[in-house]
């Protein structure tokens, strides 16, 4: 018997709920596009996966240096720590982790560093990295919780519904306690950021808008970025 149990989406915190509830469907695109599903019930194509792979080594590369970006936009030492406890976890785990991950699917490191990276994966780094540079440090996270928080959700749903898979080393990654506190930190973080700037009301704030077109932007390139799978 098939019984299918609700997903009920992890608590992250405030903002980021705000943020999610303003642009649903692109998230919902996002968390439920059919490169996601393909995990979820083993039919996507291997070649995909690896596609997919060999870009995010360019991507992981590119957050590594906007989350570097962040410690710089910082306004005080806390938000220096955890910016820069980041990038050190990227730059010193995330990356071997990544290569190793892809070598043991047979893309060599040289094959790796040789990839050509395609338009809209530019467009999506590029694009986090212009809002840190004109803007500040919440126009930032704004732009960087969208791939964080969308992995964590899918990863959540993932672990609850998918079944046989060749991809659930993947769904245990992020959906597993390390990564689902990652996110619960990140969300702490933001929130914390944004009361400290725009104080117990943010969504009334002038700059709130701002910030939802942030979230909605990134989110919408991560729609994107799955496609590469099919490139
Ligand atoms: C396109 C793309 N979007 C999101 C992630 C997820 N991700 C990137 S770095 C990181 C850890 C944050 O410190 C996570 C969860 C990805 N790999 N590729």
């Amino acid at each position: 018997m098939n019984i299918r149990t609700n997903f009920i989406a992890p608590d992250y915190g405030r903002s980021f709920d705000l943020w999610r509830e303003q642009c649903l469907t692109p998230w919902h695109d996002y968390t439920h596009h059919p490169f996601v599903e393909g995990m979820k019930d083993g039919t996507l194509p291997r070649a995909a996966f690896l596609n997919y792979l060999r870009q995010d080594y360019l991507f992981l590369i590119h957050f590594s240096r906007a989350w570097a970006l962040a410690v710089v936009k910082a306004g005080n030492l806390a938000e220096m720590q955890a910016a820069s406890a980041t990038v050190h976890a990227l730059l010193h785990f995330e990356m071997a982790l990544h290569v190793e991950i892809c070598e043991g699917e047979g893309i060599t490191r040289a094959e790796l560093e040789a990839a050509e990276e395609a338009p809209a994966n530019m467009a999506y780094t590029r694009y986090v990295l212009e809002a840190g540079f004109s803007g500040d440090f919440l126009d930032l996270l704004a732009a960087l919780a969208p791939c964080i928080m969308g992995y964590g959700e899918i990863g959540a749903r993932l672990l609850q519904e998918a079944g046989d898979t060749p991809y659930r080393n993947w769904i245990e990654t992020y959906g597993g306690n390390e990564f689902q506190k990652l996110c619960r930190d990140t969300g702490a973080l933001i929130d914390r950021a944004i009361t400290d700037r725009l104080g117990p009301e943010p969504d009334t704030r002038p700059g709130w808008s701002r910030l939802c077109r942030h979230f909605t932007n990134a989110t919408r390139l991560e729609i994107g970025f799955w496609g590469l799978g099919q490139a």
